[in-house]
């Protein structure tokens, strides 16, 4: 009796953990999310969390949300997890590759994916389906031939001593 362990990750479960893992870097109070890029033949190629640009501290720069003045908003500045994810990867091209991502890539992200030559991307929640952004997001994956589907959760708790 000698067989392999049978509770391994599977492949998905790995990448959205790993993606979920990243999301837990971010400085966001309210969203966190996190990226893993994933070549065909399942080899990590990089990651990212949602969060400013280099330079421009946490402390410095503001995390709310709403405000008279849009400059007083994250919105203007936060860099999100897919596209840090994108121009954190320095190793050639990204072309073919699974991008896995805790929350549905908006409008602006979508043009950057399409645009690497990313050709699948596994999503976990989509809270942000009714908004234009997200919408439009879909039209040009719908049309790019950019597939996309929802990562099929398993329920398996994780626990890692840090
Ligand atoms: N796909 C995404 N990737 C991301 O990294 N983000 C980031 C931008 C903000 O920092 C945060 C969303 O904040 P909120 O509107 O839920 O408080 O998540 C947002 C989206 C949504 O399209
Ligand atoms: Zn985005």
């Amino acid at each position: 009796m000698s067989g392999k362990r049978e509770d391994y990750l599977s492949w998905d479960e790995y990448f959205m953990g790993v993606a979920k893992l990243s999301g837990m870097r971010s400085k966001d109070p309210n969203t966190q999310v996190g990226c893993c890029i994933v070549s065909q033949d399942n080899k990590i190629l990089s990651m990212g969390y949602n969060g400013f640009p280099i330079g421009c501290s946490d402390d410095d720069f503001p995390w709310a949300r709403e405000g008279d003045d849009s400059l007083e908003t994250k919105y203007v500045y936060s860099t999100h997890s897919e596209l840090n994810a994108i121009l954190n990867y320095n190793g050639g091209s990204l072309a073919g590759a699974k991008l896995y991502v805790s929350l549905f890539p908006c409008n602006e992200c979508a043009k950057a994916i399409i645009q690497a030559g990313i050709k699948e991307v596994i999503f976990e929640c989509d809270k942000y389906a009714d908004t234009a952004s997200v919408v439009a997001s879909k039209k040009m994956m719908d049309a790019s031939g950019v597939r996309y589907h929802r990562y099929q959760r398993t329920n398996r708790e994780i626990q890692i001593q840090l």
